[in-house]
């Protein structure tokens, strides 16, 4: 047992609590010198702690407010993560711009976003010049990321029938053949982890010809399990054949984003252009993640208490964020454990796939994936 205790308040909605609170971590942090304790909610936060840091996944302004309030009270605290930096990720455009600023240096790869557009009403949406700049298909995306189920759902449009049902506002983003597979990469301080998961399986030239209107569906890399080894759309995706990312280019955008947003808590989705095997596309950026889902999340999650905690009884985290230590020691992991698994609705799409084999993807219009 750690000599002296440490307080990690956490401000969680219901079901993340439940995904991350693990009594695992709770040992795990326990046996290290840190308590993990729930913030209550109903009432208000500078009444409660002391913490040493906190924690927090909640929206609005009330709770914003709350924190001001305690950082007022407790300067020595530390809140992880600050919420004006958490807000650029809750919308679709300022989430990805971050991504262009990035300085890294490649000789063999490639990275970016997709092409995209934002619109904001019904009538711009039926403007073909607003069209220009992209190619059909495309996916359409809230712009809002808040966390809600409506902020996840999205539809593929095959062309301009598909825009029909939309409702700004929305970005559509050019959809990208990435052989089925996405990379997801959490990134914990310091700490990066790179996982692969199953994704939209490609849509060839051919099939899209003959396709109408769009198809909407929600968190494809997110849904639930029941997964056999023998399911056809786990074979399809080739999920374990995939090769992984170059771990340098993947720890250098982790390190680069990290620093650019000053978050210390988030993933980000990354697909890889089929058409351009080296050139690697960011899609979204969540701020804390499922990290139970990461390999050995129990001792990566405690890692990064202790390096706050004892950072800032060294003087060395200011503030509200605690970015102003050293990078030079970032530890990178790859992992490639298949993690997640299609529902029903999926199986049944991609094995109409399996059937006529060419691993591209025949949908009809309007059809659901969620
Ligand atoms: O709960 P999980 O484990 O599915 O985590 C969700 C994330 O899944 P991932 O770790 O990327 O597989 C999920 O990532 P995606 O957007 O699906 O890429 C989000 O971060 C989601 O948070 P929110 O709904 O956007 O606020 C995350 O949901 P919350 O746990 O924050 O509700
Ligand atoms: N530009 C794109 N090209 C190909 N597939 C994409 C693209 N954007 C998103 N996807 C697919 O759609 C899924 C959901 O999109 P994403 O932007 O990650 O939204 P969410 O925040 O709901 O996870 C991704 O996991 C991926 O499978
Ligand atoms: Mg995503
Ligand atoms: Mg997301």
């Amino acid at each position: 047992m750690a000599d002296r205790r440490y307080s990690i308040g956490y401000a969680l909605l219901p079901k993340k609590q439940q995904s991350f609170i693990q009594d695992s971590l709770v040992a795990v942090a326990c046996t290290r010198g840190i308590d993990l304790v729930k913030i209550d909610q109903e009432r208000p936060l500078v009444d409660q702690g002391p913490f040493d840091c906190v924690l927090h996944k909640l929206y609005g302004g009330d709770w914003r407010r709350q924190l001001e309030d305690f950082r007022a009270r407790n300067p020595g605290a530390v809140i992880v993560d600050a919420p004006d930096a958490i807000e650029r990720l809750h919308n679709r455009i300022s989430m990805l711009q971050v991504v262009s600023e990035l300085k890294i240096e490649s000789q063999t790869e490639s990275f970016g976003i997709p092409n995209q557009i934002v619109i904001y009403d019904k009538e711009t949406l039926f403007d073909e010049h607003a069209w220009a700049s992209l190619k059909f298909p495309v996916i359409a995306k809230p712009l809002v990321a808040d966390g809600s189920a409506k902020s996840h759902k999205m539809a593929l449009i095959f062309n301009h029938d598909g825009l029909n049902k939309l409702k700004p506002p929305i970005v559509l983003q050019e959809f990208v053949n990435h052989g089925g597979v996405i990379f997801k990469v959490y990134v914990v301080g310091q700490h990066v982890k790179c996982v692969k998961r199953k994704s939209l399986p490609d849509v060839s030239e051919e099939k899209l010809g003959s396709l109408e209107g769009s198809l909407s569906f929600s968190q494809v890399s997110n849904l639930a399990t029941n997964e056999r080894n023998d399911d056809k759309y786990y074979k399809l995706m080739h999920l374990e054949d995939t090769e992984m990312p170059p771990q340098s280019l993947i720890t250098d955008i982790a390190r680069g984003l990290r620093k650019a947003m000053k978050l210390n808590l988030f993933n980000f989705d990354v697909i890889r252009d089929s058409r351009v095997g080296t050139r690697y596309l960011i899609i979204d950026i969540n701020y804390f993640p499922g990290y139970a889902k990461m390999p050995s999340y129990e001792t990566v999650l405690t890692d990064f208490f202790c390096d706050i905690v004892h950072s800032r009884e060294k003087g060395e985290v200011d503030g509200p964020n605690c970015l102003e230590k050293d990078d030079s020691s970032d530890k990178s992991g790859f992992d490639v454990r298949p993690v997640h698994s299609c529902d029903q609705a999926v199986r049944k799409l991609v094995s109409n796939i399996a059937d006529g084999d060419d691993g591209a993807l025949p949908v009809s219009p309007h059809s659901s994936l969620a």
